[in-house]
C-alpha cells in the first residue's frame, strides 16, 4: 500500500470542482456520493453491488460499531475492511452526532467529552476526542472525523458560539491524537450554526490546523435549503481550495446539485437507502412512491432506459405488491435502484464539470424531475 493521501483538483466549472483523492486503498472520484454503511453494512445490498454501482468509498458509523460488535472486537477480528469484505476506502463519523440523536442520558464535558447510555443495552460509555480517534483507528478507518458537537437549529447565539468554540478545541485534540498516519486522514468539521461570523471563525480556525480535509457540519438538521446553501456560500471561501470539502448528511439529488455548484466535493446521506426501504424510488422523472395504489396494475418499469435491472426489468405493479406485502425484496430492489440513480447522477455531474457544462446539466436534470412521473 502506498503511504499517501493526495487530493488533486482536475477541473472547475464556476465553483463546481472535479477532483480525485488517491489513497492506499483506492481512488475517490469527486464529486462523490458515499453510501451509508452504518453497522458495517449498506442495508439491503451486497457490497459487490455497491461497488459495481460506482461507489469508491462507503461510510461506517463509530457510534453503532463501538456499541456492537465493539471497536476492540472489530480490531481483534482484523478490522472493518476484512470483516465486511470491503477493500476500498471507508470514512467513519466520530460518533458525536449519533450520540446526540440516538443515545439516552447524554452529558457533555469539554475535558472528558460525551458520556452516554447505549440505546442497545443501556451500558454507559465515555467518548473523548482522543477516544473517538482511537476507536476509528481500531476500526481501521481511512478517513476519520474529529469529535464535534452538532448544534440543532434553531438555537441561541450564545449556545452556538460556546459549542462551535469547543468543537474547534476538540479538533486540535483530535489532530494531536491522530498524529501522523500516512495514507489516512483526519477531517475537521466546520460548525457555527446559521451564524455567518461563527461559520467564518470555525472555518478559519480549522484551516489554521492544516488538516487533510474539511467537513461542513451542523447542516441538514432541519434548516431550509436556502439556509444550508447560504452557510456554504459563507463557509467555503474560508477553506483551502486544495483540500476536499465534505458536506455531512446531504442530501436529496437537488441538494447535491446545488451544493456541487457551490464547491462541495463529498456527500453522504441515508436518503437513497432509507427511502428505498420505505417504498420510495428515485428516477430521472422524479420520485415514485410505490406504496401508492395507482401503481397496482402498471406494468411499466421504473425506467425502461436505465441500465439498472431493478429500474428496467421489474414492473411497478410487482414493486407495489412487494412494498404492500412488506417483502424483503422490495427494499432490496428499491435500494439498488436508488443507489444506482445517485451514483449515475454523480457520474453525470463529474462528466459535466469535465466538459464545462455543469450549469446546463443541472438545469436539464431539474427539468426532467419536474416533468414528473408520466
Ligand atoms: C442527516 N444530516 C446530518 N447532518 C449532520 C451533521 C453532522 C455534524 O455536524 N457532525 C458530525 N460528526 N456528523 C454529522 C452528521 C452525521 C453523518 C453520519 O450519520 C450517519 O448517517 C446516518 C453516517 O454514519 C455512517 C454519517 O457518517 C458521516 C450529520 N447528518
Amino acid at each position: 500500500m502506498s503511504e499517501q493521501f493526495e487530493f488533486t483538483l482536475k477541473a472547475t466549472d464556476g465553483n463546481a470542482r472535479l477532483g480525485a483523492i488517491v489513497m492506499p486503498r483506492g481512488e475517490i472520484r469527486t464529486p462523490a456520493f458515499m453510501p451509508v454503511g452504518t453497522a458495517g453494512t449498506v442495508k439491503a445490498m451486497y457490497l459487490d453491488q455497491v461497488r459495481d454501482l460506482g461507489a469508491d468509498i462507503i461510510l461506517g458509523n463509530t457510534y453503532h460499531l463501538m456499541l456492537r460488535p465493539g471497536a476492540e472486537r472489530v480490531a481483534r477480528l482484523g478490522g472493518l475492511h476484512s470483516l465486511i469484505r470491503w477493500q476500498y476506502p471507508i470514512l467513519t463519523d466520530s460518533g458525536g452526532f449519533q450520540v446526540m440523536s440516538l443515545a439516552a442520558l447524554r452529558q457533555i464535558d469539554e475535558k472528558k467529552g460525551v458520556t452516554f447510555k447505549s440505546h442497545i443495552d443501556g451500558s454507559v460509555h465515555h467518548m473523548s476526542p482522543e477516544r473517538s480517534i482511537e476507536i476509528q483507528g481500531l476500526l481501521g478507518s481511512d478517513i476519520q472525523m474529529q469529535l464535534d458537537e452538532c448544534v440543532r437549529l434553531p438555537a441561541e447565539r450564545a449556545e452556538i458560539e460556546k459549542s462551535t468554540d469547543m468543537s474547534l478545541r476538540w479538533a486540535e485534540r483530535c489532530r494531536i491524537a491522530f498524529g501522523d498516519q500516512p495514507g489516512k486522514a483526519m477531517f475537521g468539521i466546520v460548525q457555527g450554526g446559521d451564524l455567518p461570523d461563527l461559520r467564518i471563525r470555525s472555518a478559519r480556525g480549522l484551516a489554521d490546523l492544516d488538516l487533510k480535509g474539511y467537513a461542513v457540519g451542523g447542516l441538514a438538521v432541519g434548516e431550509p435549503q436556502e439556509v444550508m446553501l447560504a452557510m456554504l456560500e459563507t463557509t467555503l471561501p474560508e477553506l483551502p481550495t486544495t483540500k476536499p470539502r465534505y458536506l455531512m448528511g446531504v442530501g436529496t439529488p437537488d441538494d447535491i446539485l446545488k451544493s456541487v455548484a457551490r464547491g462541495i466535493d463529498m456527500f453522504d446521506c441515508v436518503m437513497p437507502t432509507r427511502a428505498g426501504r420505505h417504498g420510495l424510488a428515485f428516477t430521472r422523472r422524479g420520485k415514485v412512491n410505490l406504496r401508492n395504489a395507482r401503481h397496482a396494475e402498471d406494468l411499466r418499469p421504473l425506467d425502461e432506459e436505465s441500465n439498472c435491472p431493478a429500474a428496467r426489468d421489474y414492473s411497478r405493479a410487482y414493486l407495489h405488491h412487494l412494498v404492500r406485502a412488506n417483502e424483503s425484496l422490495a427494499g432490496m430492489l428499491l435500494t439498488w435502484n436508488n443507489l444506482h440513480y445517485y451514483q449515475d447522477l454523480m457520474q453525470g455531474i463529474r462528466a459535466a464539470i469535465a466538459e464545462g457544462r455543469f450549469t446546463d446539466f443541472m438545469a436539464e436534470t431539474q427539468e426532467s424531475w419536474a416533468r414528473g412521473d408520466i
